[in-house]
């Protein structure tokens, strides 16, 4: 299977939407809004996480057309808050041994380490080097720099970028900070306070 544009066609959640955006293959587009309104519920329902109308497809693929294993590992959802399933992190890791921790400025032996010692700020920078580890074909970000500092965060932009650019993955980034979005993606999309998603210049996305 190849990558190619996600697409998001009338997605309705829980009485939010429907939404619809394309997102080309090797950009990033990133979604701004209330806190509430319902954005990590949009990512989670492209990656089928949750119930929902509508219909996601990634180039050729339409979600239908795999099993909703095969679906969340192909788009790599990034949860805000992620989940840790062994006690060490390198267990977490499908090919440990190619990671490299020290590009986002983590130590090298944080593999070694158990999960219980890694504080927020590792938690999430080795979440997402878990969820490229498995190389998927598009990315949905939600808030994957909320816990870091400037330098981190900077690092955290870079790796994804330059993953996208690599796969021609398209990259879903939801987060609040609109000086962020704008320097990570080309095109920044906004939730209004009614829930209807709208471009920079007011219009409905479409
Ligand atoms: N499983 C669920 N069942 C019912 N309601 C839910 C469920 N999950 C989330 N919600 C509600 O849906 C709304 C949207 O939540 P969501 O987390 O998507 O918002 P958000 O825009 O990502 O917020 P924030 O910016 O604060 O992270 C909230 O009112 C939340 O309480």
């Amino acid at each position: 299977m190849e990558s190619g544009d996600l697409i998001i066609d009338d997605l309705a959640i829980r009485g939010l939407g429907p939404v619809r955006l394309t997102v080309p293959a090797g950009t990033c587009v990133g979604i701004s809004g209330p806190s509430g309104i319902g954005k990590s519920s949009l990512l989670r329902a492209v990656a089928d996480m949750e119930p929902h109308d509508g219909q996601v497809t990634l180039g050729a693929t339409a979600r239908d057309a795999l099993s909703a294993s095969e679906w969340r590992r192909t788009v790599g959802m990034l949860p805000s808050e992620s989940a840790w399933w062994a006690d060490g992190v390198a267990e977490h890791f499908l090919s440990p041994e190619t990671v490299r921790p020290e590009v986002l400025g983590l130590r090298e032996e944080v593999l070694a380490w158990p999960v219980k010692r890694l504080s927020s700020g590792e938690r999430q920078r080795l979440s997402l080097l878990r969820l490229l580890d498995r190389e998927p074909m598009a990315l949905l970000l939600d808030e994957p720099t909320a816990n870091l500092d400037e330098e981190s965060t900077r690092r955290v932009e870079e790796l994804i970028l330059a993953y996208a650019r690599k796969r021609r993955a398209p990259v879903i980034w939801v987060g609040h900070a609109m000086a962020q979005l704008n320097r990570v993606a080309g095109r920044v999309v906004s939730f209004d306070a009614d829930g209807v998603l709208r471009d920079a210049d007011g219009e409905v996305c479409r």
